[in-house]
């Protein structure tokens, strides 16, 4: 794949990572004017007849606002709460990050999922993270938060919660089910209140066995 193409590529996903925030916004009547940064990156897994059975990328949720995934065309094994998304050729996978759930006030939610190998085989996936720039504060909007819909969730800047993320040997947000209750502990840090870590997915469909027409 050259340069060109990548960046072409890079670029139009940007604007589809906006276009969602401005949706997502204005669905709460609000008006999106913020330039996050995004992250690029190319996952390729190469699986050998010993990787089959176990974990390409360890059970974690995405740190960022945003994520869009295209998937292998071909090669499965990601797995959200459980379930096998298989591939969907011509389909884009979305889900949100803790920044968006903070952001929210905890409406909307952060989903945990992981990658299986499922076989001994080449997986390429491309994933475009929408973050925060370091040094911003997130919080929960005010048209969030009123007597019905209490604070949940103390400021943090992004750099703080990376970091923390990193001191925990979290990497890349990777965290495994052993250490998740370590991890939701110290999530409390930041919190408020204890994270409460709600298996809800927005914005992704179940495509099952689903074919393309
Ligand atoms: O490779 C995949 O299917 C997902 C990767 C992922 O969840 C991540 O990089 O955060
Ligand atoms: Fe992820």
């Amino acid at each position: 794949m050259s340069r060109e193409v990548i960046e072409k590529y890079a670029q139009a996903v940007y604007e589809q990572c906006v276009d969602i925030g401005r949706k997502l916004a204005e669905s709460y009547g609000l008006v999106w004017l913020i330039g996050w940064p995004c992250q690029f990156r190319i996952n390729k897994y190469n699986y050998t007849p010993e990787s089959v059975g176990f974990s390409g990328v360890q059970l974690h949720t995405d740190s960022g606002f945003l994520t869009i995934l295209q998937d292998d065309e071909n090669v499965g094994g990601l797995e959200v709460m459980d379930k096998f998304v298989d591939p969907c050729p011509g389909t884009l996978l979305i889900n949100f990050g803790h920044v968006a759930q903070a952001w929210s006030n905890g409406r909307l939610c952060n989903v945990k999922h992981r990658v299986q190998c499922r076989e001994a085989t080449t997986r390429v996936l491309i994933a475009t993270f929408l973050l925060v720039p370091k040094e911003e504060a997130v919080e929960a909007l005010p048209e969030f938060v009123d007597s019905k819909y209490p604070r949940l969730y103390v400021p943090f800047t992004y750099e703080d919660y990376r970091k923390l993320r990193l001191s925990t040997k979290m990497r890349a947000g990777h965290f495994s089910g052993s250490n998740s209750a370590m991890w939701m502990e110290l999530l409390t840090v930041f919190l408020a209140k204890p994270y409460c870590m709600r298996n809800r997915v927005l914005s992704i469909r179940d495509f099952g066995n689903q074919t393309r027409n």
